[in-house]
């Protein structure tokens, strides 16, 4: 099984105290530049209220509490949008119905400008040292990179590699505990990993998806880009500061084994999985390799957060976790003619596609319902074309916008008793009646997710395993059963783990397979 997440957090943080001295001449001139820019932005005017203050507590703020910040100020501004400094950058944090709805729609707001200024976390293969690199491994646009998405994520593929995912759970779930037939698991460390393992499943290849020590470093090379991602070091990405030296060396490494696998993959007999899909296209070793970085980086960490979530939701609420059980079983009643001898990944591998898609709205409802209260993400853009009018008020070219999802999401107009974990809000005729946009979790409009049918997919496949296979509950450190149920830690954009104390599921296995 791989290293615990919190290990290579921990080591990562042990070196923080290295950091110190670089931090301390960064901050330096950050503080300088933000004077500058604080004074020189005075007057200015672009309709957005600014807040007020000294701005590089703002940005610092955006970088490290990221959540309370923007809802903390939307709430003091009586939820309209406002504007605050990033160093020179004009950055209007939006609210409300008119800014959802242009900002989902306008061609000009620019989604891969606003991440890489804005989220800073992502691996950008401008970070790989000492690598000569071919053009098409630059300048991937989001058409290109959703088209390949789309052939890697096709019917056809998911049909051929579902029973595969089903059997990567079951063989994951064996390494849990007493031999996967009874324990005590962290989910927000070993579903992560199991979800790690499935992504790597559609985006790789065989041998990497085996490979536990490989997979093992890629996940603690995702971590060092996280904890190296200082508000300093992506404000002024030509600075050589420490962090910005731990970037560059874990996206090369990063790159290095990816380039290592798409090699051995051509030299291989082509088969259907996702490298030779991408060999089979003419791609180069490095722009394959730059493209399964990123997509891991998109496919992990909000299908972590909402399994994770759910399955903690389910362990409180017994009542919604027996109706998804009966349908589960319902389900595999109708697609299995397979003697009641045979497995549970044979059972659920009978199920075909648009059985898991459209048979199981209980799930469905409580999938959704997790991910409106717990998966809190922002949209982020640059405006690259002429002004933007929104509600009277102008973004004007060059400046960034934010839109914090849970502004909608847990905004009692629209869902009554927001933080309440109703999923039967989602069976209703109307959830929303009062609104344009039902449900955001997966965007909308120009940039919606396109990874969707596969992370659903995916939920579903491992809470049926789980719910199907074991009878668990939600204990503490000292497996004393826990009846509250946690908060997620918004702030934390990793893993939005719960606030306070781990929280862990003891299960014992209740099929006999
Ligand atoms: C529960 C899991 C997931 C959630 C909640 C989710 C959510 C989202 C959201 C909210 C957006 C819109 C972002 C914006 O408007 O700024 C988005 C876009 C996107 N997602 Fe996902 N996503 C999930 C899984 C995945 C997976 C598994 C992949 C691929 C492996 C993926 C790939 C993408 C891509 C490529 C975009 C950008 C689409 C574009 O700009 O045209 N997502 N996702």
């Amino acid at each position: 099984m791989f290293a615990s997440n919190s290990t290579i957090l921990s080591s990562v943080a042990g070196e923080d105290n290295q950091l110190a001295a670089g931090a301390l001449g960064i901050a330096a001139i950050l503080t300088t530049t933000a004077v500058y820019f604080t004074l020189r932005s005075k007057g200015k005017e672009n309709g957005f209220p600014k807040l007020r203050g000294f701005q590089l507590y703002h940005a610092w703020d955006f970088f490290y509490r990221r959540y309370d910040f923007l809802l903390s100020n939307l709430n003091r501004s009586s939820g309209k949008s406002f504007s605050f400094n990033v160093l020179h950058h004009n950055v209007i944090a939006l609210a409300g119905e008119d800014a959802r709805r242009v900002l989902f729609t306008t061609p000009h707001f620019d989604l891969s400008e606003g991440i890489k200024l804005l989220l800073g976390i992502a691996p950008q293969i401008e970070n790989v040292n000492d690598i000569e690199l071919e053009p098409d491994a630059k300048g991937d646009t989001i058409p290109h990179f959703n088209r390949k998405l789309n052939r890697l994520f096709s019917h056809n593929r998911l049909e051929d590699v579902l029973p595969t995912l089903l059997q990567d759970i079951i063989d994951q779930a064996g390494k849990w505990g007493n031999g996967g037939k009874s324990g005590r698991i962290d989910p927000f460390i070993e579903v992560y990993e199991l979800i790690f393992v499935l992504t790597a499943r559609m985006t790789t290849c065989e041998e990497l998806t085996k490979n536990e020590a490989d997979l093992k470093r890629i996940l603690e090379l995702f971590s060092t880009l996280h904890t190296s991602s200082t508000p300093a070091a992506v404000l002024l990405p030509w600075f050589p500061s420490p962090a910005r030296k731990k970037t560059r060396e874990a996206t090369t490494e990063l790159f290095t084994i990816l380039c290592t696998y798409v090699e051995a993959r051509r030299k291989a007999e082509p088969t259907s999985e996702a490298i030779d899909v991408l060999i089979a296209e003419g791609e180069s070793t490095q722009s394959i390799a730059d493209y399964i970085m990123k997509v891991l980086f998109a496919g992990v960490i909000n299908t972590g957060v909402v399994t994770c979530w759910a399955l903690v939701y389910l362990a409180i609420h017994s009542e919604w976790r027996e109706k998804c059980k009966q349908e589960i079983q319902d389900l595999i009643f109708r697609h299995s003619d397979s003697p009641p001898s045979s497995t549970l990944g044979e059972k659920l591998g009978a199920v075909p596609i648009s059985g898991w898609q459209n048979e199981l709205p209980m799930l469905d409802a409580c999938l959704q319902e997790t991910h409106r209260i717990c998966l809190t993400p922002m949209a982020f853009r640059r405006n690259l074309g002429k002004e933007i009018n929104i509600g009277g008020q102008v973004v004007k070219r060059g400046d960034f916008v934010v839109y914090p999802i849970a502004e909608f999401h847990l905004n009692p107009e629209f869902y009554p008793e927001p933080y309440k974990f109703d999923p039967s809000r989602w069976l209703r005729p109307d959830p929303v009646p009062n609104a344009t946009h039902k449900f955001l979790g997966w965007g909308s409009g120009r940039h919606a997710c396109t990874g969707m049918k596969v992370a659903k997919l995916e939920m579903k496949m491992i809470l049926a395993v789980f719910l199907e296979k074991y009878d668990y509950e939600l204990v503490d450190v000292d497996g004393k059963r826990v009846s509250q149920m946690p908060v997620p830690n918004r702030n934390d954009l990793n893993q939005t783990g719960p606030l306070g104390p781990t929280c862990y599921l003891d299960f014992k296995q209740a099929s006999t397979d």
